[in-house]
């Protein structure tokens, strides 16, 4: 059996890391469109249309309208884009973040892929509120650093031009669209004050959520968090807990190399009272195309890490 494949934005910096991931694998035929083709609604409609499987990696606006060219009851959608990620009759494509979630993936007609950044933080807090680790009514803080690929072909180009920025914070007004699906998916009562930066890396992130468990009035400490993460994520090929706690340093390298993991850390003080969780990915891999590919072989019942970077 062969699945037809369209990539809607095929063109651009998540749909040409989708395309290279998707290339060499037999059980899938890519439908493309010529590039002066690309944007015409009728040319997107047919291919769509065509498809078994249709990945958006869109622009919001876009990835809606191309939902709504959908006319029939057989193709599937995977939408990159955050238009539909705490929308109704979308399935959320993060695998692993909570129990029965790969089952719903799936059977699901339309998976929204969660953000870069609320991959890092969901994969570290939703496990942790779930089993009452944590509560969730804490105001949630989220620091987090990203290469510039985050922001798609403006910031590139943007970086490329100004060749001399070498961090930038934005998030300033603190109304992030990634802040509704972290308070969505991990059952938050309260928005997370997020504080998200670029650097002068073109792929890459860490996620860190800081937490004073002490004066939090909890009594687990950081090992009970660790273990706690260690026992959600067993077996995972994909979502590593690292247990190793004498490291002093966390790079991201200006040219990192692809990756499809997630790799979770807990530090703690001496205590353990005090911890930083932290999550290190590829934004343009578990946090866009490493998990829309690992979801297209979920909801196509292939081997689910096929074709991934691990
Ligand atoms: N980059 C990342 O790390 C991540 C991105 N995402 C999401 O994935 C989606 C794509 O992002 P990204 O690849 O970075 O963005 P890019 O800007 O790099 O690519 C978007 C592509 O969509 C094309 N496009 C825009 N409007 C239309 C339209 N109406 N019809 C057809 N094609 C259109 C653009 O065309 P043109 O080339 O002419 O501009 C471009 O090729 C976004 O929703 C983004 O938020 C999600 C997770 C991480
Ligand atoms: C560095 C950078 O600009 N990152 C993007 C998020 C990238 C991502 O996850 O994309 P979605 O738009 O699909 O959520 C931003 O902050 O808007």
């Amino acid at each position: 059996m062969t699945y037809s494949i369209f990539i809607d934005g095929g063109a651009g910096t998540t749909g040409l890391e989708i395309a290279d991931r998707l290339k060499d694998r037999p059980e899938f035929t890519l439908i493309q469109l010529d590039d002066d083709r690309r944007k015409d609604a009728e040319a997107r409609r047919e291919a769509i249309n065509d498809s078994d499987f249709t990945i958006l990696c869109l622009p919001d606006a876009a990835a809606r309208e191309a939902v709504a060219l959908v006319g029939n009851n057989r193709t599937r959608i995977i939408d990159a884009s955050s238009a539909h990620r705490t929308a109704q009759g979308w399935t959320y494509g993060f695998a692993e973040f909570r129990d029965g979630q790969r089952e719903r993936i799936a059977e699901a007609g339309r998976v929204s892929n969660p953000g870069c950044y609320p991959t890092g933080f969901l994969g570290l807090v939703a496990p942790l509120v779930a089993r009452g680790i944590l509560p969730d009514d804490w105001p949630y803080s989220v620091n987090a650093v990203s290469g510039y690929s985050g922001g798609g072909k403006a910031l590139i180009g943007r970086f490329a031009e100004e060749a001399d920025i070498g961090f930038r914070s934005y998030g300033l007004t603190l109304d992030h669209k990634h802040m509704p699906e972290m308070r969505h998916h991990a059952g938050l009562t309260h928005d997370v004050i997020f504080a998200p930066a670029v650097i002068r890396a073109y792929r890459g992130m860490v996620v860190e959520v800081p937490l004073h468990l002490g004066a939090m009035g909890l009594d687990v400490r950081a090992d009970d968090l660790r273990s706690a993460l260690q026992e959600h994520y067993t077996g995972s090929p994909v979502v590593k807990v690292h247990a190793d706690q004498d490291m002093s340093e966390l790079l991201v390298r200006e040219d990192e190399a692809a990756s499809d993991r997630l790799d979770l850390f807990v530090f703690g003080s001496g205590d353990g009272s005090q911890v930083r969780l932290i999550a290190r990915l590829d934004n343009l891999g578990k946090g866009a195309g490493g998990s829309t590919v690992q979801d297209l072989n979920i909801m196509a019942g292939l081997e689910e890490t096929a074709g991934l970077r691990l």
